[in-house]
C-alpha cells in the first residue's frame, strides 16, 4: 500500500476579510488541512449506525466484525476487565456499552476468558485504544471481534446514550454497517424485537455433562484461606456459566460435574452431589419454565446455591416472582450489605432482572440487599438449604470482597 505521506499545507485565511487592514493584520485563523499525498483522510469515517427503538440513530465508526446486529442496549460501569465482560454468556441478546472511555488498551489475553465463545450482540465504546500496553497481551480487541464474529463500534457519544438509558430504561437497538438498508428499517427491526419472553439459555449451554477441574492458576490466587478442604461433589447446571464460578469452586477443593440446562434432575440426583449450583445466564429468568421445574424438582434433596440467573430460578421456584428492572446492574462497584453480619461488600453486577421480595413465601430470608437501590441481592432457605445471590461472588471482573464464601 502506498505510504501514506502526511503533507500538511498550512494555508492562512484571513476570516475577517479586508475591512479593516488592521484587523486582518491581527486575527487570521490558521485551518490545518490534512491530505495524505491522494487525497484520502488518515482518519475513518464514521461507516456504522446505530438505531434505538426510540428513533434516535447514533453514527459510529466500526470495528470487529461488520454486519447488522439487533439486542437490548445495557451500560456496564466497570472500569477494568472488558475481555470478562466480553465472554460472559449472560450477554447474550445485550449490546454492552462501556462507560468507561477507554477500552482495548490492555488488549486481549486468553486466561482471563470466561466462556469460549462470545455471544453478545457487540460492544459500544467511546475511545477504542490505537495500542496496547500490557505483558499478558496475545491478540488486539479488534482481531478478537473480528475472529469471533463481534461487531464493535467506537467514536459515538456513549455518555449521551447512558443518559438516555438512565432515563428510559434499557432500550433495544440495531447495529449495522450495511448502508443499503435505511434508517427506517433498522428501526423497524428495533421495534419488532424483544428480549423479554425469549428462552437465551438454550443458546448458550453445553450440550453434554463434563468434569472440570482447572482451579484459579496460582500466580493469581488471592485467597488467603487454608487449601482444599473437603472434596464437595458440586453438579454445576450450566444456564451460560462463567469459568470463573468453577475455577473458584474447584480452588475451593470441589470435584465439579457441570450439566446442560436442559439436564433431567432425576440425573443429578444419581450422581448423589454434596451441592448443586444454578449459573448466571441471558435473558429473561420466566422464559424457561423448564428451568424452573428442574429447580423445583432438586431443592430440599441436595444443598442448592444460586447466582445471579440461578439465583432469579431458585426465586420462581420458591413461589416468588422475578420483573425486569429499569436499566439493571451492570457493573464492578454496587455496594451489597450481608444482612445477617451487616458486612458491606463491593460487587460485580451483571443482571436486569431481580427477584421481588414481597412475592417470596414465609421461610425465605432476604440475606442481601443492593444499597444502590435496595433490591433484593440474596436470600436463603434455610429448611430446605438453599441461598443464592444476585451479583456475582466471582468477580471476574470486579473486586472479591464476596470470594471468601463468608457464611451467607
Ligand atoms: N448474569 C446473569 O445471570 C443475568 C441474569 C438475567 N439474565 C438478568 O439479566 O437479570
Amino acid at each position: 500500500m502506498a505510504t501514506k505521506a502526511l503533507a500538511f499545507t498550512l494555508s492562512l485565511n484571513d476570516c475577517f476579510g479586508s475591512k479593516s487592514p488592521h484587523t486582518a493584520s491581527k486575527v487570521s485563523v490558521f485551518s490545518v488541512r490534512c491530505s495524505t499525498g491522494n487525497g484520502e483522510r488518515p482518519w475513518k469515517n464514521s461507516d456504522a449506525r446505530l438505531v434505538l427503538e426510540d428513533g434516535s440513530i447514533w453514527k459510529a465508526k466500526s470495528f470487529g466484525a461488520s454486519g447488522t446486529q439487533v439486542g437490548e442496549v445495557v451500560f456496564n460501569t466497570s472500569l477494568t476487565g472488558y475481555q470478562e465482560i466480553l465472554t460472559d454468556p449472560s450477554y447474550a441478546g445485550q449490546f454492552v456499552l462501556m462507560t468507561n472511555p477507554h477500552i482495548g488498551n490492555t488488549g486481549i489475553n486468553f486466561d482471563d476468558e470466561e466462556s469460549t465463545q462470545c455471544f453478545l450482540s457487540g460492544l459500544v465504546i467511546r475511545s477504542l485504544s490505537i495500542s496496547t500496553s500490557n505483558w499478558r497481551c496475545e491478540k488486539d480487541l479488534g482481531d478478537y471481534l473480528t475472529e469471533r464474529n463481534v461487531m464493535g463500534i467506537y467514536d459515538v457519544d456513549t455518555r449521551a446514550i447512558t443518559r438516555r438509558l438512565r432515563e428510559d430504561g434499557s432500550l433495544i437497538g440495531v447495529l449495522s454497517t450495511d448502508n443499503s438498508k435505511t434508517d427506517e428499517e433498522l428501526l423497524q427491526m428495533s421495534k419488532s424485537w424483544d428480549i423479554v419472553g425469549i428462552d437465551l439459555i438454550s443458546g448458550v449451554s453445553c450440550k453434554s455433562p463434563h468434569e472440570w477441574i482447572d482451579r484459579t492458576r496460582e500466580e493469581w490466587e488471592f485467597s488467603s484461606s487454608e487449601g482444599p478442604r473437603d472434596t464437595f461433589h458440586v453438579v454445576a447446571y450450566d444456564f451460560g456459566i462463567k469459568h470463573n464460578i468453577l475455577r473458584r469452586l474447584a480452588s475451593y477443593g470441589c470435584k465439579i460435574t457441570v450439566v446442560p440446562s436442559t439436564w433431567p434432575a432425576s440425573e443429578t440426583l444419581k450422581l448423589n452431589p454434596d451441592g448443586v449450583l444454578f449459573s448466571n445466564g441471558p435473558g429473561d429468568p420466566s422464559a424457561v419454565p423448564y428451568a424452573v421445574e428442574t429447580v423445583k424438582n432438586i431443592i430440599g434433596k441436595v444443598p442448592v446455591f444460586g447466582i445471579c440467573m440461578g439465583h432469579q430460578l431458585l426465586g420462581q421456584a420458591l413461589g416468588g416472582t422475578t420483573y425486569k428492572m429499569k436499566f439493571g446492574h451492570h457493573g464492578g462497584n454496587h455496594p451489597v450489605r450481608n444482612l445477617r453480619t451487616g458486612r458491606v461488600e463491593i460487587s460485580s453486577q451483571n443482571h436486569n432482572y431481580a427477584v421481588d421480595p414481597a412475592t417470596l413465601p414465609k421461610g425465605v430470608e432476604v440475606t442481601h440487599i443492593n444499597l444502590n437501590d435496595s433490591s433484593c441481592a440474596g436470600l436463603a432457605f434455610p429448611a430446605r438449604k438453599v441461598v443464592s445471590l444476585q451479583y456475582h461472588p466471582e468477580a471476574s471482573p470486579g473486586p472479591h470482597d464476596s470470594d471468601n464464601g463468608e457464611r451467607i
